[in-house]
């Protein structure tokens, strides 16, 4: 059976970009409507540190002024924190104003963070959320992905993956965390190039760690029992990268997790904080944006708002 995708919509949510400790005294970024990003979006005195080598990086003074550089406790930790999250907030103003209401795509492969930094990218632009996966196992009626390969298909999954696209395509206001194997069908790349697309660049070393980590039950194109986990993933990814050759560099924009790294004096992409990887994004979108004026134009047949009562009726 395939069913069409229904889109529910998420309550539209007041944006506000505060900070907190989190369980554990780990920090966290409290965004609209109460919710908290992962505690690793922001770290204590390094992490101001790299994200004011960033800005320094971009040749672009700091909006907020970026101080509290040394690791230390209470007061300057907070400074930290609130200066990154308004690092972050004011550069969506920006380019919200350039998006015109064009939803963004966030693409690249299996465990890259789209959907956690889709996630940060949706509450900081006052878009609304979605997961692509999650969508088709909605329209599909089924709990996870993994089923629906074993239950039906890879095929009958895609299909269903373009369906979702080609109907989130006609919203504004979205951010979407596409499946890392969206960008093979070139029908979903006239879909996602309705709005701007994003590439989260991640080594597959840096990959295979994060999956081998979280398990690879719910992605059903890795989970192989036979070696060690780490292993298992860095052998499939390295095949998947090989196959969809540069069908990842379609994207409108690309944010890469060594360069941001590199900018940053680290030799290792996982001393970055989520805060800095949105952060890159949203320059890496001002940057296509005011590269190609006409983007900022009319949104012709964009007439759907993601807040809108007709689009809950989709
Ligand atoms: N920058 C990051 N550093 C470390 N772990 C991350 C980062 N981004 C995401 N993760 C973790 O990696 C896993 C996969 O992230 P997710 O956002 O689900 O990826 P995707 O949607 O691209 O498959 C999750 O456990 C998430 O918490
Ligand atoms: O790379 C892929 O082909 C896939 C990635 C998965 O999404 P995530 O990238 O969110 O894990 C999911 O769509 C499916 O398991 C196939």
């Amino acid at each position: 059976m395939e069913a069409g995708a229904g889109l529910a919509m998420p309550s539209s949510r007041a944006v506000g970009v505060g900070v907190g400790a989190g369980p554990g005294g780990r920090r966290t970024v409290v965004l609209g409507g109460g919710k908290r990003a992962s505690a690793r979006s922001l770290r204590i005195g390094g992490a101001s540190a790299g994200a004011a080598a960033a800005v320094r990086a971009r040749g672009a003074m700091p909006v907020a002024p970026v101080c509290c550089l040394k690791a230390s406790r209470g007061h300057d930790c907070l400074h930290n924190s609130v200066d990154e999250a308004l690092l972050l907030k004011r550069k969506s103003e920006e380019v919200l104003f350039y998006l015109n209401g064009r939803c963004i795509y966030l693409v690249g492969m299996m465990g890259s963070g789209k959907s956690t930094v889709a996630k940060i990218l949706a509450e900081v632009l006052g878009y609304s959320f979605f997961d692509s996966d999650k969508l088709v196992e909605q329209a599909v009626g089924m709990p996870s992905v993994a089923q629906i390969f074993k239950v039906h298909s890879e095929t009958f999954f895609r299909d269903n993956e373009s369906r979702v696209l080609r109907d989130l395509s006609s919203m504004r206001r979205l951010v979407v965390a596409t499946g890392g194997g969206a960008v093979i069908r070139p029908v979903n790349w006239k879909y996602m190039k309705k709005g701007l697309s994003v590439w989260l660049d991640v080594p597959l070393d840096a990959l295979a760690k994060r999956i081998s980590q979280v398990g690879t039950a719910s992605r059903p194109l890795l989970d192989q029992q036979s070696s060690d986990p780490y292993t298992a993933a860095f052998s499939k990814l390295s095949k998947l990268a090989e196959q969809r050759g540069d069908a990842y560099a379609n994207a409108d924009a690309r944010v890469s997790l060594e360069e941001i790294a590199a900018k940053q004096g680290h030799d290792d992409v996982s001393k970055l904080t989520l805060t800095d990887i949105a952060i890159e994004a949203l320059y890496k979108i001002e940057n296509f944006v005011t590269e190609h004026p006409t983007f900022s134009g009319p949104v012709g047949d964009l007439k759907i708002d993601s807040q809108s009562p007709r689009a809950k009726a989709l």
